[in-house]
């Protein structure tokens, strides 16, 4: 057995292991390090060899070490270490005691864990860009075909590659956001940061140093360590400020004379910092209401609105309903593991309804109508109509005072108008109502419907 051992070259094996192999004496003085030792701390044996491991920490050589804490403890140790290089490295240390359990050497593997780190960052970061990407299929692909939101799309597709400031409005709910992240998503800054702040739920006083950043101790509360801004953060990528209408005037001037400038300088500090930004932002406000009293800057207003989008309401654009409850009723039902079913009535009820919280209200109304339903139930319109609190919708019926014609054509006016509204022109809404198209442009003349096509 002996023999064999003996005929082992132990010290040509150790310079060729891939993991730094270094070994000291009972007091800490190095005596060997392998190859791999050199590669991965970048120190050469001559630095280290002869020397004591507290005199290499005094050098600044080492950030850390384990092997003083090994004789001390007798123990072995793993820890991790940063070499003055920056490199990190796993340490497992051992101590080699004799007989007596007095420590003779320690020997300390190295191994090199900036691969590692780096792979495992790289899973993480993509790990989040898949989450990130299912999130924003989910809740925030956007659907619709109407010809409201055809020409929003093509001007998303237009303006997506111009580093021009955006002003997306609509009411709530509308999909400001939505249509804010595909621009983003269209757009060369794809990939890059994408910062979205809601100017009107940061407090006031508070919002300058978010979306500036502040220096330490800049004010009562701050960190000490000071904060980097938004705009900082959201240095090579874009920038969607929501909520514009809500910001303070004395805040409006900053942020005006930041964009012009292009520069930012954090609060409590004096240093410019330059930034390359793209700003798209956002409002449920009439913003020229505003400047027209004096709540917002007009020269602001005219910088942000270099390319208005405007997103009407789901009211006016009911013929993208059943594109979207179909598209909710499809995510909750894998959601919650069910397989509701609508009427074609609820299509219906939903286009009589005036939905006041716009696409946000369908996909809550969708939501709750499937959690509150069986697994295989068929929704019908008196369920959706209890969901949204309305009355069946009455015709009113003749008693005297409207003849039956007058009344036929009272009911054909209403929906002649409404399939032309949503629709758009007497073409589609011919089809839509299965009547040729100089039927409908004979009857709205008869019935006084003023046509745009
Ligand atoms: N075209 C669309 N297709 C699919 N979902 C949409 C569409 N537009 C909006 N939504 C959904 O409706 C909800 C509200 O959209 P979003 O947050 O973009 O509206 P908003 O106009 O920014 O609202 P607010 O003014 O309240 O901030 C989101 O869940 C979003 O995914």
């Amino acid at each position: 057995m002996e023999k064999y051992v003996e005929s082992v070259d132990y010290k040509k094996i150790c310079d060729e292991l891939y993991d730094g192999i270094y070994i000291a004496d009972e007091k800490g003085k190095t005596l060997y390090v392998n190859k791999s030792y050199s590669r991965i701390t970048g120190l050469s044996p001559e630095l280290v060899l002869g020397k004591y491991v507290s005199d290499l920490m005094k050098e600044g050589l080492y950030k850390n070490a384990i092997t003083p804490d090994i004789i001390r403890t007798k123990k072995p140790i793993n820890a991790m270490a940063e070499i003055r290089t920056g490199v990190k490295v796993l340490l497992s240390g051992s101590p080699i005691l004799d007989h007596d359990g007095n420590i003779k050497k320690v020997v300390v593997i190295n191994r090199d864990m900036s691969d590692l780190l780096d792979m495992q960052k790289k899973l993480v970061a993509s790990q989040n860009e898949i989450e990130h990407l299912r999130n924003l299929q989910i809740t925030n692909k956007l659907i619709g075909k109407s010809h409201q939101i055809q020409p929003i799309i093509q001007m998303v597709h237009q303006v997506a590659n111009l580093d021009v400031t955006v002003l997306i409005t609509g009411e709530t709910g509308v999909g400001k956001e939505v249509i804010g992240n595909e621009i983003y998503m269209n757009s060369n800054r794809h990939g890059k940061p994408f910062i979205k702040v809601n100017c009107a739920a940061i407090p006031a006083n508070l919002l300058e140093a978010e979306l500036f950043g502040y220096e330490a101790g800049s004010f009562t509360g701050a960190s000490s360590k000071g904060k980097i801004g938004m705009f900082e953060l959201a240095d090579k990528g874009t920038l969607l400020l929501d909520e514009i209408g809500e910001m303070p005037l004395e805040l409006q001037s900053k942020l005006l004379r930041i964009i012009q400038e292009k520069e930012v300088t954090r609060v409590g500090g004096t240093k410019s910092i330059k930034f390359d930004v793209r700003i798209l932002t956002a409002t449920n406000c009439d913003l020229y209401e505003l400047v027209k009293k004096g709540k917002f800057r007009e020269d602001l207003y005219y910088r942000l609105n270099v390319f208005p989008i405007h997103i009407p309401p789901l009211r006016d654009r009911f013929s993208d309903i059943e594109l979207l409850t179909k598209h909710y009723l499809d995510i909750y039902n894998t959601k919650y593991g069910k397989q509701v079913l609508f009427d074609r009535e609820v299509y219906e009820v939903f286009k009589t309804y005036t939905w006041p919280g716009n696409i946000r209200e369908l996909q809550n109304v969708v939501e709750r109508l499937v959690i509150t339903s069986e697994k295989h139930k068929t929704i019908n319109a008196e369920l959706s109509r209890n969901i949204l609190n309305i009355e069946p919708e009455s015709i009113e019926t003749s008693t005297g005072e409207l003849s039956l014609k007058e009344t036929v054509e009272k009911v054909e006016k209403k929906i002649i108008e409404k399939a032309l509204k949503d629709y758009g022109s007497t073409r589609k809404a011919a089809a839509v109502l299965k009547i040729s198209q100089s039927s409908v442009v004979k009857k709205a003349k008869k019935l006084g419907i003023q046509i745009s096509d």
